[in-house]
């Protein structure tokens, strides 16, 4: 995003005027503020990058490309599952933008708050229509998303979901006919070894080789990603940042990787069908389908072990192993995207024009969930105390550390 290119964000969405009412969550690049805006009488999620932080190189770029990825969303009629951007702008010192607020939290939060972790195979149902709807419209604008995970599918207050994170996304060219697809690039990628890494704290990017300001070679000359989570944003040169390329880069979050992203082969849209089947199969279980004692035997398993399903076969089990076929020419949603994956018996019978009407979704947030606390948290000054050096008298709530989580570099 260029700097003109911004949404001029009204008077009162100058950081130096807001004043938060908590932190809603912190992730690799950016903290996410609850905010009540007087004027709009409705609190909105103000997410908030710092330019200069150490922690994340190029956290300015990641920032503005999720900007403009929101914006580009926003600038027809916003879907339903898709957050819109109310405003952005930036100070010498942050880069911050607002959306609305989900305050049903996140699903993994929603999955642990069930029975045995997992939802029934209804709920499924429900949320899964949903989010194929937000990435059919994401792919239909040449954007493949890149990053699905539990942790970034948001619950409005309708109970409707909304998907959350766009930094990871991608443009892709459209094939000249039928589905959109990456351009095929004759060079291949070694696969990459990774040392083991927690779930929590593995987004990262492999570049493309030959590119890539932060990969350095390790002993068998193998790249690695220097930071934990680098975005794609910041592997590409400034040539790179158009549309028309394969993507080679490595990108996700470990136990959602697509396996053609481990072989390097480049990736398209049917990374986040993958993705879809690993999250549908997790939130059947409680666990996901490849998840290894570390990030090399996971690898393993996504390149290699096949998913394994409890009890008899039904169209829900149908239905992940479709999607989480390790070809992903073969997989469904490869050709006709989502229309195939809408298709599936599974979907038998849901109205697909009519999921926005459904006035009982299955969980809806509390609306005591907002607590307005006198005073607020003055954002400028957040940003300062974690500066500090940890003291007795200021140190984050819970809720501030909930999703702190320390990048390794290596
Ligand atoms: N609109 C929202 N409403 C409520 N909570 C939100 C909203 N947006 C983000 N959050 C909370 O803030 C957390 C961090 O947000 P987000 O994932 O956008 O940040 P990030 O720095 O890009 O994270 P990641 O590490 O996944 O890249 C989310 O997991 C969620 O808990």
């Amino acid at each position: 995003m260029d700097r003109d290119s911004h949404n001029t964000p009204p008077p009162e969405l100058h950081i130096d005027n807001l004043r938060a009412i908590k932190v809603l969550g912190k992730g690799a690049t950016g903290t996410v503020f609850l905010v009540y805006d007087n004027s709009r009488h409705q609190p909105f999620a103000l997410k908030v990058v710092e330019k200069s932080s150490s922690l994340h190189h190029h956290a300015d770029r990641r920032a503005r490309h999720e900007i403009s990825v929101l914006s580009r969303l926003s600038a027809a009629a916003s879907h339903p599952f898709l957050p819109h951007l109310i405003g952005s702008s930036e100070t010498q010192e942050f880069i911050y933008w607002a959306i609305p607020f989900c305050p049903g939290g996140d699903l993994n939060v929603l999955r642990y708050r069930q029975n045995d972790h997992v939802f029934s195979p209804a709920v499924i149902r429900f949320y899964l229509a949903e989010i194929i709807c937000a990435l059919q419209h994401l792919h239909e604008r040449g954007i493949v998303y890149r990053d699905l995970k539990p942790e970034n599918i948001l619950v409005q207050q309708s109970g409707h979901v909304t998907l959350t994170d766009f930094d990871l996304s991608r443009d892709l060219v459209p094939r000249k006919s039928g589905y959109p697809n990456f351009h095929s690039d004759p060079e291949e990628e070694k696969p990459v070894k990774h040392p083991p890494m927690n779930r929590k704290i593995t987004r990262f990017v492999v570049p493309k080789r030959g590119g890539g300001n932060h990969a350095f070679h390790n002993k068998k000359g193998l790249k690695k990603a220097k930071s934990a989570r680098v975005s794609p944003v910041s592997r590409r040169n400034p040539n790179d940042f158009s549309t028309n390329e394969r993507s080679n880069s490595f990108v996700g979050t470990e136990e959602y990787v697509a396996p053609e992203v481990i072989r390097g082969d480049g990736h398209e849209f049917a990374v986040d069908w993958w993705a879809l089947g690993v999250l549908c199969y997790e939130m059947l279980y409680g666990t996901t389908p490849f998840k290894g004692k570390n990030r090399k035997e996971t690898f393993r398993k996504i390149l290699l072990a096949e998913p394994e399903f409890i009890g008899k076969p039904n169209a829900l089990t149908d239905l992940i192993g479709k999607l989480l076929d390790k070809d992903p020419t073969r997989r469904l949603g490869y050709r006709r995207g989502a229309s195939e994956i809408k298709e599936h018996e599974f979907f038998r019978g849901l109205r697909w024009d009519l999921l926005t009407e459904v006035l009982r979704p299955p969980f809806l947030p509390s609306r005591d969930d907002i607590e307005i606390t006198e005073g607020g948290i003055d954002i400028r000054e957040y940003f300062q105390k974690l500066k500090l050096p940890a003291s007795p008298l200021w140190s984050p709530s819970l809720d501030e550390c909930r999703n702190n989580v320390s990048l390794p570099e290596f």
